[in-house]
């Protein structure tokens, strides 16, 4: 990997376009120095990984694997301690083993994790008891506290955000290549669950099927290494330019440019533009990349898209991440689908089936409801299912533990129970529950529509 700043000048382009969702550094001086720091940092990944991520997404393409991407919609630097993020990859690996075993599907790992800092916001400020201030963009840009001083953004945020992400993704390494995420221990990543709750229940007799099947084949003298580690991806929007730029680097085999701060990028709804600054990073970068596609989507926005991001029609390297919302899904997906189809692009498509579905509860929460979550995800798989295109996977806020944000649920949670522990810096996302019983849910899915 390279690090000279010249050599990389095909990641600068961007700074000619319109960037949306920029933060407003008070400081050039201080930005400049931020960045300089950045630049001179390790990177986080490496190439040959994404790469490796790029060829299953490609099976994900080509309807033989499935994609669980997942975590939180805004990680926050007090965030990064040892439980939280063992909860997450212990709640990511139940829901994989459950999509693995009840849908008889590889499961493609991703966590929203290791990087997922920045924020894009629906407005600019905001306002509390007649105080008004800059919205909160994120822990890499300002702090969420409501004081006109934590508002104001700091580019020393991104350089935390690296080491921030440098220690998630540390401890994920070793939890998930150490012998924590060894598919035996299946029973054991559910033993501080809830064992009442009805997902729990329903997961230990899973587990325990998955852990006879183990040991029937061992019995036969089968005991495959793959059980032993899992194969897991970091991913982020790359909302940050400066951010992003600053780790991107030429990778020394091929000569081409990765963003080597995740292995996964993807681009926002809020920032999908055609001409924008990050439609133009981001095809500058040879890792494999999504796309949120909202309601406002056309079909000739989706062959635009593809054209400029996957000139070479690479399987793997585009993956469109579909948000429309319970309402329209089934309206305004099969045009898109049925339009790539047609013109022959394999892409993976995928579904996110929150962020069309928020709305504001009673009590001024921010909130979603359970249903509506998995009414998306129906209208995805039958919309997939009538034109015979793959459903290639789920994109999911969640976290590992215990949260009231998300309404409804097999634990049933009331308007009533949000202030119970609402914890999110920004959206609602699924507990550990909630996220179980949708893997179940999907997983039935999965198997009747194949
Ligand atoms: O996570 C996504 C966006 O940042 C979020 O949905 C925007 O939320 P807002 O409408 O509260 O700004
Ligand atoms: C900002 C997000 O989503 P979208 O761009 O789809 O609104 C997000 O994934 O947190
Ligand atoms: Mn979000």
């Amino acid at each position: 990997m390279d690090t000279n700043r010249t050599e990389n000048a095909a990641a600068e382009t961007w700074r000619a376009r319109p960037a949306k969702q920029q933060p407003q550094w008070p400081d050039p001086a201080a930005l400049q120095t931020a960045v300089a720091e950045l630049r001179s940092y390790p990177p986080l990944v490496f190439a040959g990984e994404c790469d490796l991520l790029k060829d299953r997404l490609a099976q994900v393409a080509r309807g033989e694997a499935f994609v669980l991407q997942g975590g939180d919609c805004a990680e926050t630097f007090e965030g990064v301690t040892a439980d939280a993020i063992r909860n997450k990859l212990k709640t990511l690996l139940q829901m994989a083993a459950v999509l693995t075993y009840a849908g008889s599907v590889p499961v493609v790992k991703i966590g929203r994790i290791a990087g997922q800092y920045g924020k894009p916001r629906s407005k600019d400020t905001e306002t509390r008891d007649g105080i008004t201030l800059p919205a909160y963009r994120g822990d890499s840009v300002n702090g969420f506290e409501f004081t006109a001083e934590s508002r104001v953004p700091d580019p020393w945020r991104m350089v935390r955000m690296y080491h921030s992400s440098s220690a998630t993704l540390n401890l994920v390494r070793a939890f998930t290549t150490g012998g924590y995420a060894d598919l035996h221990q299946v029973h054991a990543w559910n033993r501080d669950f809830v064992a009442s709750s009805p997902s729990g229940k329903r997961y230990e007799m899973l587990a325990s099927e998955i852990q006879r099947a183990l040991d029937f084949m061992r019995a036969c003298g089968v005991d495959p290494e793959e059980t032993r580690t899992v194969e897991f991806f970091s991913s982020h929007e790359g909302l940050l330019l400066e951010y992003e730029a600053a780790l991107t680097r030429t990778d020394s085999r091929t000569g081409s440019l990765y963003n080597t701060s995740a292995h996964f990028v993807w681009i926002g709804e809020r920032t999908r533009d055609l001409d924008g600054a990050h439609l133009e990073y981001f095809s500058k970068i040879s890792n494999p990349i999504g796309i949120k596609l909202g309601p406002s989507t056309t079909p000739d926005d989706a062959l635009a898209y593809l054209n400029r991001l996957s000139p070479q029609r690479e399987p793997g390297r585009l993956t469109f991440i579909i948000r429309m919302g319970a309402g329209v899904i089934r309206d305004k997906l099969p045009a898109l689908v049925e339009k790539v189809t047609a013109e022959g692009h394999q892409v993976a498509w995928i579904c996110d089936p929150m962020h069309g579905n928020t709305f504001e509860a009673p009590s001024g929460h921010k909130t979603r409801r359970f249903d509506d979550v998995l009414d998306e995800v129906k209208g995805f798989f039958e919309v997939h299912r009538a034109l015979g295109t793959h459903p290639g996977g789920i994109h999911m806020e969640l976290t590992g533990d215990d949260v009231t944000e998300c309404v409804g649920g097999g634990h049933e949670i009331a308007f009533g129970d949000l202030a119970t522990r609402y914890e999110s810096a920004c959206d609602p996302r699924l507990n550990r529950s909630q996220a179980l019983d949708l893997a179940f849910l999907v997983a039935e899915m999965y198997r009747s529509a194949v």
